[in-house]
């Protein structure tokens, strides 16, 4: 069995042991029920000393319940062991919690908040180097709801990490914070992983997972659908490389198809050789419709030039090329069943399937 691949993949203690870490966090069999609505069915989470742990999946998949287990923060059946306690019992100062939903008082200015939240630990680092960290060292005497969404998402990052903790969860922290934001939050937390501190982390950012998790979990339907790191799990269910080839707007007929395919018969070995590259296993280049043109795939970059050739050679007349590898991006819509597929026999994809999987 494939690591990464498996319906019954979960994030393991053998995963951490591989990593080298002593497990921080430790979930077995967690299952959480809100009436009819099964949130957790027996999810197995494994979380490393010092690692930064992505957890992804579509809205409803168990990702904040999940949090909630592992923080104590709802109960739920299964297995749950925290810092080596159970979560109830675990020292406040260790852990960090950035809840998805979080309103602070509003009249407070975001460096009175930092101020309260630090005062609830026997130990708190210094205010103004926290809200230096996340960025709002020059916004800090604002009450809190005057401040913009992002400005309060940073306040609130903040107010997590005031505590210095070892092990901190974000859940959803870089939710509708500007791309600035975005990165200085990032570097927080590299800066914070970096430091020994172990990071739980929420995200619909696929980018941000990416360059953030040592390794990442996809829940689906409240389960671990795989587990792995982000260069495994692309490895594994990302797909190949591929160029797409925008045809005036419009989708090519059979014919076209055909035509374009036969083009690349000849330039299948050129445009594929030399070292696999992420997701590239496959030596024969493919070629699908999409909305508005083609789609080769398995073009690797020293390929381009050739497949362009070919297509030139054809007649067929583009507007744009774009090339692009595989990402975890790809990884996600595929393994939730979002990912755009072509109709059978290479006809012209649905349009609204084409939009959410189609890069
Ligand atoms: N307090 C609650 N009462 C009833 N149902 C709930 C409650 N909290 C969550 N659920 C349900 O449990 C399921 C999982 O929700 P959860 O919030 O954990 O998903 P999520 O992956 O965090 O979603 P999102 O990406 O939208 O934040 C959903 O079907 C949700 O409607």
């Amino acid at each position: 069995m494939n690591e990464t691949t498996a319906a019954s993949a979960s994030a393991s203690a053998t995963d951490a042991a591989e990593a080298g870490d002593a497990p921080v966090v430790v979930g077995e069999g967690v299952r959480k029920s809100y009436g009819d609505v099964v949130a957790l069915d027996g999810v197995d989470v494994t979380v490393g000393e010092g690692e930064v742990f992505g957890l992804i999946g579509p809205n409803g998949a168990g990702k904040t319940t999940l949090v909630r287990a592992l923080t104590g923060t709802t109960d739920a059946e299964g297995t749950i062991r925290v810092l080596g306690s159970s979560p109830s019992a675990v020292d406040p100062q260790r852990i960090g919690l950035l809840p998805q939903s979080f309103d602070p008082p509003e009249r407070l200015t975001a460096r009175e908040l930092v101020d309260y939240y630090g005062g609830l630990y026997e130990d708190a680092r210094e205010v103004e180097a926290v809200l230096d960290d996340v960025g709002m060292a020059d916004d800090a005497d604002a009450w809190y709801e005057t401040l913009s969404g992002g400005q309060k998402r940073r306040t609130c990052v903040a107010t997590a990490i005031v505590n210095d903790p070892d092990l901190l969860f974000l859940d959803e922290p870089t939710t509708g914070i500007d791309p600035a934001g975005r990165r200085s939050i990032h570097r927080l937390v590299e800066r914070l992983a970096a430091a020994g501190t172990t990071v739980f982390l929420t995200s619909h950012a696929m980018d941000e997972v990416e360059r953030l998790a040592d390794r990442v979990a996809l829940l689906r339907d409240g389960g671990v659908v795989a587990v792995g790191a982000p260069a495994d799990l692309i490895a594994d269910h990302g797909g190949r490389p591929r160029l797409e080839v925008e045809i005036d707007g419009s989708p090519p007929d059979d014919g076209a198809l055909e035509t374009a395919s036969g083009a690349l018969d000849g330039v299948g070995t050129a445009a594929t050789a030399g070292e696999p590259e992420i997701g590239a296993t496959a030596d024969e280049l493919e070629i699908e419709a999409t909305a508005d043109g083609l789609r080769v795939l398995g073009v690797r970059p020293e390929g381009i030039g050739a497949v362009v050739d070919a297509l030139g050679e054809a007649g067929v007349e583009f507007e744009s090329l774009t090339w692009a590898e595989p990402s975890l991006e790809d990884v996600y819509l595929r393994l939730t069943g979002e990912e755009y597929s072509p109709r059978a026999g290479g006809g012209v994809p649905d349009d609204s399937l084409d939009d959410g999987g189609d890069r």
